[in-house]
């Protein structure tokens, strides 16, 4: 049977789904429709998503035959509207789709959900009172309570469903974030593994990671930088990796509207004059504003 017809029969099967569902919420889900989906990272099939919870259509992207496998590379991306479709350096978000798409195209199967849980779950209109708090010299963790939510509003019970209706036996995490390997854990999703999804900082968002690892617990070096033992594979973004048939995704320097180290080098080449000094890019210009410059004030939580 071809991924798309072990796929297809998940509509048929799901029809007249209804269990007691997950979670607080008891969110049920239903596999809804399949439809092939060619991407500049390779084909997939995407899968829409019903559920008894909210109005908000949930996708997977899938990868090769899921339906049965173990130790399946799967990334939950939680929407990011700022990041993902505005190309937005505040986060790491649209990196971290879209290099999710990658290693998932590169292994032999996998899935990245596309969760609708905007702004860790407070939604967009929130999200950007968040933003506009953190110019003012809150973290990103002090704006959410400065609006009187918590610092992560998520719930995966969606999210095990998805998995569970998709008929994984077990599932490889893409993630650096602890809660979702315990929530997923918890609701009865086989997390047999983590694979970790750092992509390097920069001037822009280092302080929102530097937070997220250090009062928010994911596995970040707080320095920001991904240098922790069990990263096994190199990080890749800017489309560096070595031998990849693949497009890679627009370099960070080309989006800054920085030249690429490639093209610097081209530059200097052609250049007779001696190649400048030039500190001050690669120092990254320091004017992070109120972002970079205030310090986080204490009650650290899983900073250990
Ligand atoms: N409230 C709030 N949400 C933000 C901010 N910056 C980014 N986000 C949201 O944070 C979420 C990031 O989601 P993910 O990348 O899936 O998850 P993560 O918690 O970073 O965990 P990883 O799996 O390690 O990437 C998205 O929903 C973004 O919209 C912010 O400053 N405030
Ligand atoms: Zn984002």
């Amino acid at each position: 049977m071809s991924d798309y017809d072990s796929l297809a029969r998940l509509v048929e099967r799901d029809r007249d789904h209804d269990c007691e569902g997950y979670g607080p919420g008891q969110v049920c889900v239903r596999v809804a429709a399949v439809a092939e989906l060619p991407t500049r990272f390779g084909r997939f099939h995407i899968v829409a998503f019903w559920n008894n919870r909210d109005a908000k259509e949930h996708i997977a992207m899938v990868h090769g035959d899921v339906v049965g496998a173990s130790d399946v590379p799967t990334r939950l991306h939680s929407e990011c509207l700022t990041g993902d479709v505005m190309a937005s350096l505040r986060c790491d978000c649209r990196d971290q789709l879209l290099e999710g798409l990658r290693k998932i195209q590169e292994a032999e199967r996998g899935i990245l959900l596309y969760l609708r849980q905007e702004g860790r779950g407070i939604g967009l209109v929130n999200k950007v009172r968040a933003y506009a708090l953190q110019e003012q010299g809150l973290d990103t963790v002090e704006a959410n309570l400065a609006l009187g939510f918590r610092d992560d509003e998520r719930d995966y019970a969606v999210a095990a469903h998805m998995l569970l209706s998709l008929g994984v036996n077990s599932i490889q995490l893409i993630t650096n974030n602890p809660e979702k390997m315990k929530q997923l854990s918890m609701y009865g999703v086989n997390v047999a593994g983590r694979i970790p999804h750092v992509i390097p900082p920069h001037e822009f968002n280092r302080f929102y990671l530097q937070t997220k690892a250090q009062r928010s617990g994911h596995y970040i070096d707080p320095s920001g930088f991904a240098h922790l033992v069990e990263q096994s594979d190199p990080v890749m973004v800017e489309g560096m990796r070595a031998g990849s048939s693949r497009p890679p995704p627009e370099p960070l320097a080309q989006v800054l509207g920085e030249p690429t180290a490639e093209a610097a080098a081209e530059a200097q080449a052609k250049s007779s004059r001696p190649p400048a000094a030039g500190p001050d890019r690669a120092a990254g210009g320091g004017s992070q504003g109120s972002q970079g410059s205030q310090g986080s004030q204490g009650s650290a939580r899983g900073s250990d």
